[in-house]
């Protein structure tokens, strides 16, 4: 078994008196991709602050394709990771410009930027703003930007930050679509905090909640829904609405509970408010 990408033992930070995160532990696999949810302030950026070690726990440890976290490790760590949070472009310089500027500090050769600079613009849909300076994007269109940034030399690890958040459905699809054509190929880890909800069960291998600094579940996925939300739902789609009333009333009288012949199958959305609230079933 080779090391886990991504190893995060009682990891804690606390700001003067405040606990931002208590004694998280993680870790993600090769490949997976791995959804760290919760409200407002629960410590989601905290965490991918000290997991990229751009931030020092105040307790607990890191390691990352095998190796501790440590100030002196960090910058030649990061060399290898993609990092999409706000406010890390040059406003002045153009889109091209800044992430050319970013495939020079990753050191890949003039020809693979320019290949990739034209991938990236084109998945995000900003290659008309190609020569557009940050500083003149709106804000979706810079958020944008800062996933090019990320996804530009290809990192084996990709940490993304509300990748969707202040972006359009369609630019929001269009990003989760590239993230699961990249879970699909298996090349990249990827660790994503996100309050976008809706389809992270296709997208998330794993999920860790977090409320208040303190995990309230984490797993796989699937393992979550099905021990969280044993019972199931079954949807019988007829076209017909008559022959769907008759449909309800044979197993009505068949001894079935037949409530919401339309209801759906359990979704994450659904199992994140049930965990925050300290429901189980
Ligand atoms: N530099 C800091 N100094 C003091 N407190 C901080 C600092 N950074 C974060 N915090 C506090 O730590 C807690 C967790 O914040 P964090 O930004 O990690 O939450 P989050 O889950 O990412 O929130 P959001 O969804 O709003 O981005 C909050 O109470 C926040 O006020």
């Amino acid at each position: 078994m080779s090391d886990p990408v991504v190893r995060a033992v009682g990891l804690t930070r606390v700001f003067e008196d405040r606990v931002a995160v208590s004694a998280l532990d993680l870790t993600v696999d090769r490949g997976r991709v791995l959804g760290v949810l919760g409200p407002n302030g629960s410590g989601k950026s905290t965490t991918v602050r000290m997991l990229t070690g751009l931030l020092r726990p105040t307790a607990g440890t890191v390691d990352l394709f095998g190796e501790r976290v440590t100030p002196s490790s960090a910058p030649r760590l990061r060399a290898r990771i993609g990092v999409q949070t706000e406010a890390n472009l040059y406003h002045r310089l153009t889109v091209a410009e800044n992430l050319r500027t970013w495939g020079d500090l990753h050191g890949l050769s003039r020809a693979t930027t320019e290949r990739r600079l034209s991938e990236v613009l084109e998945i995000l849909g900003l290659a008309d703003r190609r020569d557009t300076p940050v500083g003149s994007l709106s804000k979706g269109l810079r958020q944008k930007a800062n996933i090019g940034r990320a996804l530009l030399p290809e990192p084996e690890l990709l940490f993304l930050d509300e990748p969707t958040a202040g972006l359009d459905p369609a630019s929001a699809l269009d990003v989760l679509d590239h993230l699961g054509k990249l879970r699909a190929e298996g090349d990249t880890t990827i660790v994503l905090c996100t309050h976008q909800l809706h389809g992270l069960e296709t997208l998330c291998d794993d999920v860790v909640m977090l409320d208040r600094g303190r995990v309230v579940a984490a797993g796989e996925v699937t393992d979550l829904l099905v021990t969280h939300w044993p019972i199931r739902d079954y949807v019988i789609r007829v076209g017909d609405r008559a022959l769907a009333e008759r449909a309800v009333t044979y197993l009505r009288a068949s001894g079935a509970a037949v409530d919401d012949p339309e209801s759906a199958d359990p979704s994450l959305h659904d199992l994140y408010f049930r965990m925050l609230a300290g429901e189980e079933s």
